[in-house]
Parts: C-alpha cells; structure tokens; sequence
C-alpha cells in the first residue's frame, strides 16, 4: 500500500506541483487548503506523514501539530516555512515538528525528507512491536583523528560493559542520537530494543503516556490501554533526547524507575517491574537548570555520573574532510548518483566555517549541493551555507565576500542586534561566551559589554 502523505499548503498552484511530483513517486497523497480542512482530511484519512505549510488562512501549522501530535504521536510532521524565518521554524521545531524546510522548497529533497521520516515512523512502530531494532548501517560516531573524538571513543567504549545510565551532551546536530545508538549497538543489550523519545516540546501528559503509558479510562480519550516506551524496552535501552525538557512532575517517575526500576502506567493501581538502561542527551546545561530549580538536582545525579560529551564540529575542523568525504559518498548513494568529489577550496572553506548545526548542518550543506550543483566536482561556490538570522544583509553588499569576512560581519550585526551585550550575541549565536570573546579579539572587533 502506498504511503499517504497530508498536503497543508493554500497556494494551489505550489500544491499541484507537490501532488504531481510526490504521486509520481508512489505517494498517495491528500490535500488540504486551510487548518479547518487539514482536520478533517487527517482524522478522515490517518495520513503516514503531513507537510504543512506555515502560514494559512485560519491559523498557522503551529495551530495544527498539537492537535495531530495528540491523535497519531508517532505522525512525522514536516513544516515548510518563507526563506529566512529561523524564529518561525525553530519554535515549529519546539512545538513538535520532525523537519522544516524553507520555501522555494526543492522537490527532490522534500521527497527525501518524507521518505526518511517515515522510515524513522516504521522503525518506531516495530519497536513498538516488540521486534528488536534491525540496526541498519552501522554510523561511526568516531570518524576523525582529532584528539577530542578519540578521547570520546575511549571514555564510550568504557561504558560498553556496564549497565550504569549516561549523560550524552553536546550542542545540536554533534552527533548525540548516533552515539547512543552505538553504545546500544555494541552494549549487552544490543539483541533487545533500542527505544528513543525526543522530550523537547511534549506537553506532560503526552510525555507521561508515552513513556509509561496508560489504562483505558484513565482520562478523557485513553479509549484503549497504552503501552509505554520503557515496557517496550523491557530489558533493552531507552534514550532520552533533550532530557532537559522534561516536565519537573515527571522527573520522580523517571527516579523511581532508575533507583527502584519500578513504575507505574498512567490510571493504574499497581507498579510493573522493569529492567531498562537509559540513556539521556542534551543540549543544555542541566547543571544550570537545577541551580534555576527546573531540573530535580536527585535526577541529575544519577544520570551524570557518567557524562560523555560530544564536541562540536567547529572545534574538531580537522575532522571535517574525513566526515564530509564520508557524508558526501552516503548523500550520493541515498540520492542515487555516484562520481562526485569535494574541490580543495570547498574543504577549506568547511574547515573556516563554524558549523552551527554541526554535522547535521554538514548533511544537509553536502546534499544540497549534490542535489543543485551542476557539476560533479563540487567548489565552495556550491556549499550554500545557512543564513543564521533575519534581517541581517552582510552577504549581499559585496560580491566576493571569504567566509572569515562573512564570519566577522555577521558577529559585528549579532553584537550590535545585542545591544553591544557579549553574553546576549554568545546566546544568539549558539556559542560559548569564551569562544566569542576569543572571536572578538581575532577580528579585532570592539564595542562589546561584558554587562548581562
Ligand atoms: N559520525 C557521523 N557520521 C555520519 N553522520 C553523522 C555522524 N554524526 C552525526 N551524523 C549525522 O548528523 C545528524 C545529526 O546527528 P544526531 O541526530 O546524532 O545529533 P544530535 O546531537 O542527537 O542532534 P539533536 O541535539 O538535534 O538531537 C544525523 O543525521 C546523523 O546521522
């Protein structure tokens, strides 16, 4: 049976052209104009995946995914936004989108986005099945040579033989998700389920279904009892993305399951016995969310015993020829073209870049540009890296503009949108505070206030 794949889009001309192109990959593929008419094709027709456009006439897709999310948790959810609308599709993100792409959208890559995610949906659901993980291709987390990715490898592979839980931290896109997999995948319990759950953006209820599950009538709409993700990894592993987000009134439940490996579905009366390893990533500093009493400080010491931390790609450059060598042959080979190689001006300008998103960022620069680029030698020309902000134009008023020029411009704009306020830029910029000062005094750039 094909895939059917839910259409949010008011433009109708843009959405002809999805249809034709996604049913001409197989897809079967319904249609909406307005959020009104997005509800009712969705509880009519239980698509695998939607796209949604962000803005529409009665509402914006932020209107819709709670309300999808709530009905089909496991439906990948796809936000397709203007150019340049980071904020729009950030906070989509945070209110459980899967993916963003930013409009003109290139169909080719949209199809790509939809397959994987649901792909990423079925791995899911035959977890939930109780079938242990089909591991596919096994990702090293630990290509490079530099000293911090090896130090890395060392202190994981230690952790192999133990069922203790860790702390996975890193910043966006550096690799957390694939390192958990790998400790999985190489641990005692590689033979059970892997079974992983983003909190960020999950209301508490949601949350606490998911990971514990339910009894029929334990609220409004709990039709049929839910089994939840730690009885599903029942001597397994379950991971944990951005454990930060979790709600303070789960967090004891979460203990409880550590320290007694007991807990309890939502609506019932007894406690169930389980034997899980958690694993747990994130991109925040937890430390200062229990000094700011949002993180329980018990909870926090039992997961960070162990903390592994992941470096990011700006601070390991001389690994990015190997990982963008072995991103670009994985990229081609999932696209279907073969033959392409990377131009000494195109790693250069790789290593000078600073990477915001990391290796997920590196993805999705490389396949762009093996997507659009009309030759198979690809030249810095065709690395299109993102725009980080609104309103900021240091790119269009010069034409040949290196990317140490464009760097610098770009910090000067942050600093000055901050009110020349260092701490504020480091925290729109997604950097350490010590890196931008280290910045600030490489490009000789003057006017920041270490003020708060
Ligand atoms: N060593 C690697 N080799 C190949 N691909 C990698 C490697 N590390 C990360 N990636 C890819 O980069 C992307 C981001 O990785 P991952 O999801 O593990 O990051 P993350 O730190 O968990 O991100 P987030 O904080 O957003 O959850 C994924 O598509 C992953 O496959």
């Amino acid at each position: 049976m094909p895939d059917r794949v839910l259409l949010v889009e008011d433009q109708e001309a843009l959405r002809l052209a999805v249809r034709e192109y996604l049913t001409a990959r197989g897809f079967d593929v319904v249609e909406a104009a307005t959020c009104d008419q997005a509800r009712r094709v969705f509880a009519d027709t239980h698509p695998t995946a939607a796209v949604l456009d962000y803005h529409l006439p009665d509402g914006t897709a932020l209107d819709l995914l709670p309300e999808f999310k709530r009905s089909d948790p496991f439906v990948p959810l796809i936000i397709l936004t203007a150019f340049g609308s980071i904020d729009l599709a950030v906070g989509a993100i945070k209110a459980g989108a899967d993916q963003f792409l930013t409009k003109p959208v290139e169909l080719a890559a949209l199809t790509v986005v939809i397959q994987r995610a649901i792909e990423a949906r079925r791995d899911r659901q035959k977890q939930l099945a109780g079938r242990p993980r089909q591991e596919r291709e096994a990702v090293d987390p630990f290509l490079g040579s530099s000293a911090q990715i090896r130090k890395l490898e060392e202190q994981a592979r230690r952790l192999l033989e133990v069922d203790t839980p860790v702390l996975i931290q890193g910043e966006t896109g550096a690799g957390k998700t694939l390192l958990a997999r790998w400790i999985h995948a190489n641990s005692r319990r590689s033979d059970e389920a892997f079974v992983d759950l983003n909190c960020a953006g999950l209301s508490r209820e949601l949350l606490e279904t998911e990971l514990f599950g339910h009894e029929k009538g334990a609220f409004t709409g709990a039709i049929a009892n839910k089994t939840g993700l730690f009885e599903v990894a029942h001597r397994g592993t379950v991971f944990l993305d951005e454990i930060g987000d979790v709600d303070p009134q789960i967090q004891p439940k979460l203990l409880k399951v550590l320290e007694d490996k007991q807990f309890r579905r939502l609506g019932d009366v007894r406690d169930r016995k389980v034997d899980v390893r958690l694993l747990a990533a994130t991109h925040q500093e937890l430390s200062a969310l229990v000094r700011e009493r949002k993180f329980r400080s018990d909870l926090y010491f039992r997961i960070s015993t162990i903390p592994l931390n992941v470096p990011p790609l700006r601070e390991r450059t001389e690994d990015i020829p190997v990982l963008a060598e072995k991103l670009l042959q994985t990229s081609t080979a999932e696209l279907g073209k073969s033959g392409f190689t990377l131009k000494g001006d195109a790693m250069d300008a790789m290593q000078r870049y600073a990477w915001p998103g990391n290796i997920r960022e590196l993805k999705n620069v490389i396949e762009r540009a093996v997507l659009l680029s009309g030759s198979r030698e690809l030249s810095r020309r065709d690395l299109m890296f993102e725009p980080q902000a609104e309103g900021f134009e240091g790119w269009t008023t010069e034409g040949s503009l290196t990317l140490e020029q464009l760097e610098r411009k770009y910090i000067e704009w942050t600093l000055q949108q901050s009110g020349g306020k260092v701490v504020e830029a480091a925290k729109r910029l997604d950097i350490p505070k010590s890196t931008l000062y280290q910045k600030l005094k490489q490009f000789k750039i003057e006017g920041g206030s270490a003020e708060e």
